[in-house]
């Protein structure tokens, strides 16, 4: 097997934001790796800091936001076969905009009206980028974007190029937004719940895209996302945030059949698959904690049933777990003195039966 090579490293990233009379900490010492044309998923429940670690990744934070610690290493490979890595943390908005967002790194969002604009028409969207970044003439700039909204899907792509996003359907203008993307040649993808307002059949169809694209340009994506199910089919590797913080991560297999952290099995057991009615569908109980206050011990322990004393006093490190170099788990469950606990077995059966039908991709 070829060596990975790393294209993306965040260390101990600290972010909070300033609000009327309190100081948010909605990052709290995220660690993150990256491969080249490897895929990652961020997971977690709503404020648990996807968004914003992915947007201190292009620079795009609040202007309420700062980066209190913490590195986000990018390296890339220049034509000639030289490497480079550059701290984006460290580097000025003028350098980011410049060499950066929409370069090196593209994003696509869940709402794609929000993304384009709605004054302009498609053609001079996808072409922009080009012209800007690297100075392609119009005539250039024209033909590529032609190829790029055929590449994406998009049928009679040089009449497309005329249309205002409002004359496309959902599922169209999320191709366009996808073609503006990669008009750049970027490294790197970040996908922000990208089939969210999308009907489930466009759904799949964008996944799928989005997939191909990437395996023919040797991407590598981020994906930030609700959806359990979105992530076993795209996902090499997943994340689990909670509270500002990774709290596990592995291998796709690693998190879907052989959780350890019980966030974690609470938000599978919260996955609805297709025998499930949705009022039947569990929902991890209580609520995050408030970020402004300090956060004592395991953030999650005060909504967990399997929490420990100690859990309460003081927050639990990072363990391996034995036998895996990719699975790790912040939980104090992993200690070796800790008692053993199993998983509920409602969950349990779930993953056999997720493990027979290969859910995981
Ligand atoms: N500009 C801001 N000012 C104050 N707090 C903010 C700001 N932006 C984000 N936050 C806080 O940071 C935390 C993380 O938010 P973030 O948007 O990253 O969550 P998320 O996991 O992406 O959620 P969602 O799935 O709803 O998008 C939340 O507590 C949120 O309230």
């Amino acid at each position: 097997m070829a060596e990975r090579e790393k294209v993306l490293e965040i260390r101990d990233l600290s972010i909070s934001f300033r609000t009327e009379g309190a100081k948010v900490n909605a990052i709290r010492g995220v660690d993150l790796d990256l491969y080249r044309g490897e895929t990652i998923a961020i997971v977690g429940e709503s404020g648990s800091g996807k968004s914003v670690t992915t947007k201190a990744i292009m620079g795009i934070l609040a202007k309420n936001g700062t980066i209190d610690s913490g590195t986000i290493n990018y390296t890339w490979t220049d034509p000639d076969g030289s490497k480079h890595t550059k701290d984006i943390v460290k580097m000025s908005e003028k350098e980011i905009q410049s060499e950066i967002r929409g370069r090196k790194i593209a994003m696509v969002f869940q709402d794609p009206l929000t993304s384009l604009n709605p004054t302009m028409t498609i053609g001079k969207q996808v072409m922009e980028p080009m012209m800007y970044h690297y100075g392609t003439s119009k005539e250039e700039a024209y033909k590529k974007a032609v190829e790029l909204l055929s590449e994406v899907g998009i049928t009679d792509p040089e009449a497309r190029m005329k249309n205002y996003p409002h004359q496309l359907s959902g599922g169209m203008r999320q191709r366009v937004v996808i073609a503006i993307a990669l008009s750049c040649d970027p490294y790197l993808l970040i996908c922000d719940e990208p089939t969210t307002a999308l009907d489930v059949t466009i759904q799949a169809k964008i996944l799928e895209l989005i997939q191909d694209l990437q395996k023919k340009k040797d991407l590598s994506v981020i994906y930030i996302t609700h959806d359990l199910g979105v992530v076993a089919k795209v996902a090499d590797y997943v994340n689990v945030m909670y509270a500002g913080k990774i709290i596990e991560k592995g291998t796709i297999d690693e998190i879907f059949y052989d959780p350890r952290h019980p966030y974690t099995w609470g938000l599978l057991s919260a996955m609805p698959d297709l025998d499930t009615d949705d009022d039947e569908l569990y929902t991890i109980p209580g609520s995050p904690p408030n970020l402004t206050k300090k956060v004592q011990g395991d953030a999650f322990a005060p909504r967990n049933a399997y929490a420990l004393n100690i859990d309460l006093r003081l927050e639990p490190p990072m363990f391996d777990v034995p036998g895996s170099s990719s699975h790790k788990v912040a939980s104090w469950l992993m200690d070796p003195r800790a008692p053993k606990v199993e998983m509920p077995a409602s969950l349990r059966n779930r993953i056999q039966k997720m493990i027979k039908e290969g859910v995981a991709k």
